[in-house]
């Protein structure tokens, strides 16, 4: 029995060297042949988390087509491109474990849709939470969400991955674990743009309160549950992403904020800011849902190009209204 992290980004070698920690036979499939060759000689993921000495115990495929007698399947592609790797893998009734963070840009879809689109038979839990990847590869204390309707299944999932210094709180609600990844990463931008702006401490504690009840407002439309939306994956991840220049979505909204162009910013990045892929889609998605999202909005003005100095006027120009 193994399990199969898909995707060799910074998180699915972070969530390999987890699941290898709990004993777990782990195989990792990454688009790179590079990442491939790396991990299998050096042990090491040179591109995406170059420095992690990684269990020797994991190793690396190119071939999707290996993951077939997988006992479950951690998906750690970006959002953008979990429907298309998907599609060409072998999943049956493989339980899926769902970690990256996102909405699908033109069918709005959250990700456990996408994911049961693309294999209808598979059981889907999302795992998620305030997880920068150095700091659990490394072995630092770090507590997720791990949400599943299957509460058999959720357990036994939650078996096979916990560690001491890697809590696994469980939940039923896949939807509200699933929103709060999503929406964090568009408030973190706009964090990172209070920061490159230099406008203080107190708009950006006011930016994470307002912005968490826009996250809320958005979820609990959507069906989410308010306790998971306050939980590890929704304000505890929005409270890290929204602290530290290690959150690539701060750190672009941080070049934001100092005026730089989103094109540039995005110009020579290999790794993923999701929040720049959700923004846009966020906005869609509120709209259909009557919600209103004025940060998300914020985000994607900038993103397209507006002016930091007029963005913020126009926050700061609405009307007085009650805290809820
Ligand atoms: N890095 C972190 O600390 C955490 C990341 N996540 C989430 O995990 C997901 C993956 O992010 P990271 O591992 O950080 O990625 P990364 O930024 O380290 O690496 C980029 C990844 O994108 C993949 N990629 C690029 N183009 C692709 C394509 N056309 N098709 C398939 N894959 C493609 C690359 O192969 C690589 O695995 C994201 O949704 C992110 O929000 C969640 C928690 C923590
Ligand atoms: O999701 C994360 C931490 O929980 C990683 O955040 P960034 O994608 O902004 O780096």
């Amino acid at each position: 029995m193994k399990i199969a992290v898909i995707g060799g980004g910074a998180w699915g070698t972070a969530l390999a060297q987890v699941a290898a920690r709990a004993d777990q036979n782990v195989l990792l499939w990454a688009r790179e042949p590079d990442v491939v060759d790396s991990i299998n000689t050096l042990h090491q993921n040179n591109q995406f988390l170059a420095g992690v000495p990684l269990s020797p115990s994991i190793r690396a495929t190119g071939d999707l087509a290996d993951l077939a007698d997988a006992a479950a399947i951690l998906v750690v592609a970006p959002a953008q491109h979990v429907g298309a790797v998907l599609a060409q893998a072998p999943i049956g009734a493989t339980p899926l474990v769902l970690c990256a963070k996102g909405i699908e840009a033109g069918t709005r879809r959250l990700i456990s849709d996408v994911a049961q689109g693309a294999a209808p038979d598979a059981p889907i839990a999302v795992l998620s939470g305030p997880t920068f990847a150095h700091e659990v590869a490394a072995g630092q204390p770090t507590a997720v969400t791990l949400a599943c309707t299957d509460a058999a299944l959720r357990t036994r999932l939650a078996d096979r991955l916990a560690a001491p210094a890697f809590r696994i709180y469980g939940s039923s609600d896949v939807i509200g674990a699933e929103i709060g990844g999503a929406v964090k990463n568009v408030l973190a931008i706009a964090c990172g743009v209070v920061e490159g702006a230099g406008l203080g401490q107190n708009a950006r504690a006011a930016l994470i309160a307002r912005g968490f009840a826009e996250m809320t407002r958005f979820g609990l439309a959507r069906g989410a549950q308010a306790e998971t939306l306050t939980g590890l994956s929704g304000l505890g991840d929005l409270v890290l992403t929204c602290s530290s220049t290690n959150s690539r979505n701060f750190s672009l909204g941080v070049g934001l904020g100092q005026g730089r162009s989103a094109t540039e910013l995005l110009a020579d990045r290999r790794t993923v800011a999701e929040g720049a892929f959700t923004a846009p889609v966020l906005r869609e998605a509120a709209a259909d849902a009557g919600v209103d999202m004025p940060v998300t909005a914020a985000v994607n003005a900038l993103l397209e190009g507006a002016a930091v100095s007029q963005v913020i006027e126009a926050l700061l120009a609405r009307p007085l209204k009650p805290e809820r």
